[in-house]
C-alpha cells in the first residue's frame, strides 16, 4: 500500500513533494555521492521542479533524466526536456547532469538504441522517480491500448519506442523494468477525475487495463503518492 499524502491544495502539494524530493536526494549525496532522479512531464511536475529548483542540494552531484519524452525538438512547447530546462535547471540547480531522452534520430524507434545506452550509462537504482498519471491510467508513456504496451511491461530493456493510441507524439519511455529499478517510486495525482483513477487502480485488476499499476501493485519499490484536489 503507498504512502499516500494528501492536500486540498495543489500548491501546498508541490511544495511538500519538493522538499520530500530534496530530503532523498540529499540522503543520496550523503550516502553515495551521487543522486539520480526520473522526471515526468505533462502539466503536473511544474510546481514541484519550480519549487526544487531553489532548494539547497549539492547539484553538481546530482543526475537529472526522464521518465518520457515526447518525440520532438526540444525547444518545441510539448518537450518534456523543455519543460525541466526551463524549471529545474535554473539557478544553482542548473550544474545539475541532465541525460535527455530525446538524440538526432528521425523517430523514437530509430533513437531507441542511443537512449538505452544513455540510460544503461546511469548509476542503478535511480533514487527517486517521480510518476504523474492520465485519466486513462497511463504512467510514463506506458498507454493502455498502445501496440507497444505488452513489451514495455516485459521487456529487459530499460526504454522503449512508443506510439500513443490516441494522444500526440511518438514517445520515449522508461519500461516498467526501469521504473522499478528504483529506490523510491513519487506519484502525483491532482483533481477528482485523476483520484477517481487511482482508487481504481489500487482496488487491483489488470496491468494492462490502467498502466499505473506497474507502481501501484508491486512490493518490491516503496511509493508515495500526493494527492491533491
Ligand atoms: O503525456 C504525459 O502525461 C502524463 C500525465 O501528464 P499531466 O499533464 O496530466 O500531468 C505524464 O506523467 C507524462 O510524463 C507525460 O509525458
Amino acid at each position: 500500500m503507498p504512502t499516500e499524502h494528501l492536500f486540498v491544495d495543489g500548491a501546498l502539494a508541490a511544495a511538500d513533494m519538493a522538499r520530500r524530493i530534496a530530503t532523498v536526494l540529499g540522503d543520496a549525496i550523503a550516502a553515495r555521492g551521487v543522486a539520480t532522479i526520473a522526471l515526468s512531464g505533462g502539466r503536473s511536475p511544474r510546481p514541484v521542479l519550480e519549487a526544487l529548483s531553489g532548494m539547497a542540494l549539492d547539484w553538481s552531484k546530482v543526475i537529472v533524466t526522464l521518465v518520457d519524452e515526447r518525440w520532438v525538438a526540444p525547444d518545441h512547447a510539448d518537450s518534456n526536456e523543455r519543460l525541466v530546462r526551463e524549471t529545474l535547471l535554473q539557478g544553482k540547480a542548473g550544474a545539475a547532469r541532465f541525460v535527455p531522452m530525446k538524440n538526432e534520430a528521425a523517430d523514437a524507434y530509430a533513437g531507441q538504441a542511443e537512449c538505452e545506452a544513455a540510460f544503461a550509462a546511469l548509476p542503478w537504482p535511480l533514487d527517486i522517480v517521480l510518476l504523474g498519471m492520465g485519466e486513462d491510467g497511463h504512467t510514463a508513456s506506458l498507454f493502455p491500448g498502445a501496440k507497444e504496451l505488452a513489451e514495455g511491461l516485459s521487456t529487459h530493456a530499460l526504454t522503449i519506442a512508443v506510439t500513443p493510441p490516441a494522444a500526440p507524439h511518438q514517445r520515449m519511455s522508461m519500461s516498467a523494468r526501469a521504473i522499478l529499478a528504483s529506490r523510491h517510486i513519487f506519484l502525483q495525482i491532482g483533481g477528482a477525475a485523476k483520484k477517481a483513477v487511482y482508487d481504481r487502480a489500487l482496488a487491483g485488476g489488470p496491468v494492462e487495463e490502467l498502466p499505473v499499476r506497474v507502481a501501484l501493485c508491486q512490493h518490491a519499490v516503496s511509493v508515495e503518492v500526493w494527492i491533491s484536489e
